[in-house]
């Protein structure tokens, strides 16, 4: 997965040639309750402020069930909040994906009945991108993230870590300035977790995207983030901003650096009595 400056391109722009807008996600006193509100409404997320910094590498970590999905599809404007509000390059985020973001979910969302190939390229012939340039975007990709032996292979004869490459390769594709994954490695074994947490970190140091991480796994936070938010128990809110202070040049060996362990204790502090909570099981001491 080797990357040259000229094939960079295929999968975000030259700054010079085309300069993104500033990357500037915000949320502001957002909160967002399922049903009616004082109705058996379930109040799942907030109030919750964040600012997403330009090309930083955040994560999300929080107890089952405190909103972490929640905050996710409020910041990809794919769940409207019922309070506050949410904004994307200084623009407001309302009801569907702005262009520029990008999202990976944790469950399989490759099409069965399209090759590798063809499932990468389908957002860019729905946004009547131009053949040649699907053409050359779909084959860098498909290299990128190491399936051009598959490229013709249906979902069906890949291993589940193969299928989510895919789908992590459809959303680059689209030169996506923010990239928000949610669990993206949640149904992979432990080796393949730390095989793809390291291709993510070159992805992230190539395209020099934003990337959001929700993840429930401490230590591929304190791994792959500049800074970790943590949240409480459920309705979510940021109990606190852990940075790490990591070099971008990172990769899972530094789960071996001194300060590793520091960072994911520190996270299990914060987290136990959460976590106790939204099992029920809160008040057992500490
Ligand atoms: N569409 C919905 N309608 C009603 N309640 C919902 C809906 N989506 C989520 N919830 C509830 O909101 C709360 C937060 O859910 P969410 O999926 O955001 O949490 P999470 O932290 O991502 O969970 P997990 O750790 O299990 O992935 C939960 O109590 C959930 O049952």
């Amino acid at each position: 997965m080797k990357a040259n400056v000229a094939a960079k391109r295929d999968l975000h722009e030259e700054a010079g040639a085309n300069p993104a807008p500033a990357v500037h996600a915000e949320l502001k006193g957002v909160s967002r309750i399922y049903g009616v509100p004082g109705h058996g409404g379930v109040h799942a997320l907030g109030p919750v402020d964040l600012t997403l910094r330009q090309g930083e590498f955040f994560s999300v970590v929080g107890p089952s069930g405190c909103g972490k999905s929640t905050l996710l599809d409020v910041l990809s404007g794919l769940s409207v909040p019922t309070e506050g509000s949410v904004s994307f390059e200084g623009k407001p985020v309302a009801g569907k994906v702005p262009d520029g973001v990008g999202v990976v979910f944790q469950e399989d969302a490759t099409f069965p009945w399209l090759t590798v190939w063809d499932n990468i390229a389908f957002g860019l012939r729905r946004a009547g991108v131009d053949p040649a340039e699907i053409e050359r975007r779909v084959n860098y990709a498909v290299g990128f993230v190491g399936l051009k032996d598959f490229a013709k292979a249906y979902p069906v004869q890949l291993s589940g870590g193969m299928r989510q490459r895919v789908c992590i390769a459809r959303t680059l594709v689209m030169r996506p300035r923010l990239i928000l994954l949610d669990e993206p490695f949640g149904a992979l074994d432990a080796q393949t977790r730390l095989i793809m947490g390291d291709e993510l970190l070159k992805l992230w140091r190539e395209t020099g995207a934003t990337v959001m991480l929700i993840t429930h796994a401490l230590d591929e936070a304190a791994m792959l983030s500049d800074r970790i938010g943590v949240m409480s128990s459920r309705p979510g809110r940021i109990i606190e901003e852990i940075e790490t202070g990591w070099s971008r040049e990172r990769d899972s060996r530094i789960a071996s650096e001194d300060g590793f362990g520091q960072i994911t204790a520190r996270l299990w502090r914060l987290l136990r009595e959460e976590s106790l909570k939204a099992a029920g099981l809160a008040g057992g001491g500490s």
